[in-house]
């Protein structure tokens, strides 16, 4: 294991993560986010797909950890489908928490538990069209229904940022209108019902699996409430350490986790990187 793939985390609290996390790895959870972290952000959200090597790689972890799961804002059977994680040899004990934790599936038996939606999301569905419309949205901005929610995408208009700054205010009104929250992404506006989100996922995950140390990976806001259930913990005494998944080149950073995570990676390829140096050193120690 090279020292570039496994660097020492730079805060004191991500390195003593890091120490239990090799010293009890079959106490340890770790979870990750999909879009940016296992997968590479791509112009059209049906074209994301995991990276190539992220399934072998999580499965050489799996058998050594007490639980991996993926905790997505995208619909959980498509982050399965995307991820390549059904029947994955090695990831039979695979959790995938979907819409920021309000569906699951579980490899175990392959089902997906996903509620119905409020009625304020045929509602949002319904309006949605004459409201862009009337807020001038631009050529390329496109409407990714995930079912419980919908998702306006502005990276493919011309000026995705601009788009993004345009359509905040009238779809926020939107989904307010309809007990709807907005959750902003990665030139994404999302309109979902509020009472999930990947903190609160993350925190019945850990319980569910009775954890004493816990990692997670992200690269968006919506990840934000994950680090920040991975910091109570740590002030409750459980180890935890939070790796950033750094945008490609030519991508958006999203303020907020560079700076509170304590590992960077390259993306999803330096993800992988260092979970293979994570299964080096756990085959190297035991
Ligand atoms: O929680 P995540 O797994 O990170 O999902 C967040 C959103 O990811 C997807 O959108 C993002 O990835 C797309 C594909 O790379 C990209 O085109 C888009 O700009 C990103 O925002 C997904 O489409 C959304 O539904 C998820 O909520």
């Amino acid at each position: 294991m090279s020292p570039e793939s496994l660097p020492e985390p730079r805060t004191r609290e991500g390195r003593a993560g890091l120490a239990a996390l090799r010293a009890e790895p079959e106490r340890a959870v770790l979870a990750f986010d999909f879009d940016g972290t296992l997968a590479p952000i791509v112009a059209d959200p049906r074209a994301a797909r995991a990276h190539p090597d992220a399934v072998q790689a999580l499965a050489r972890l799996a058998p050594r950890l007490a639980g991996i799961a993926v905790i997505t804002g995208r619909p959980a059977a498509d982050a399965v489908r995307f991820g390549g994680f059904e029947g994955a040899a090695g990831l039979e004990g695979l959790t995938v928490l979907g819409a920021y934790g309000a569906e699951r599936w579980d490899a175990a038996d392959g089902s997906v538990h996903a509620p119905e939606p409020p009625p304020g999301v045929a509602a949002v569905r319904a309006e949605l069209p004459a409201v862009l419309r009337q807020a001038g949205a631009p050529d390329g901005t496109w409407t990714e229904d995930k079912g419980r929610a919908l998702a306006v995408h502005t990276r493919r208009a011309a000026s995705p940022d601009e788009a993004f700054a345009l359509l905040r205010a009238p779809l926020r009104a939107l989904a307010e209108r309809h007990g709807l929250m907005v959750e902003p992404g990665r030139m994404v506006l999302e309109l979902r019902p509020p009472g999930a989100d990947k903190g609160a996922a993350l925190a019945d995950y850990v319980r569910e699996k009775r954890a004493g140390v816990v990692a997670y990976a992200g690269d968006d806001l919506g990840d934000l409430p994950a680090y920040e259930t991975v910091t109570t913990l740590r002030g409750d005494g459980v180890p935890g350490l939070l790796l950033y998944s750094a945008p490609q080149a030519g991508n958006e950073a999203v303020p907020g986790l560079a700076e509170r995570a304590d590992v960077t990676v390259g993306g999803p390829a330096g993800l992988v990187r260092w979970l293979n140096g994570l299964a080096e050193t756990l085959t190297a120690s035991r």
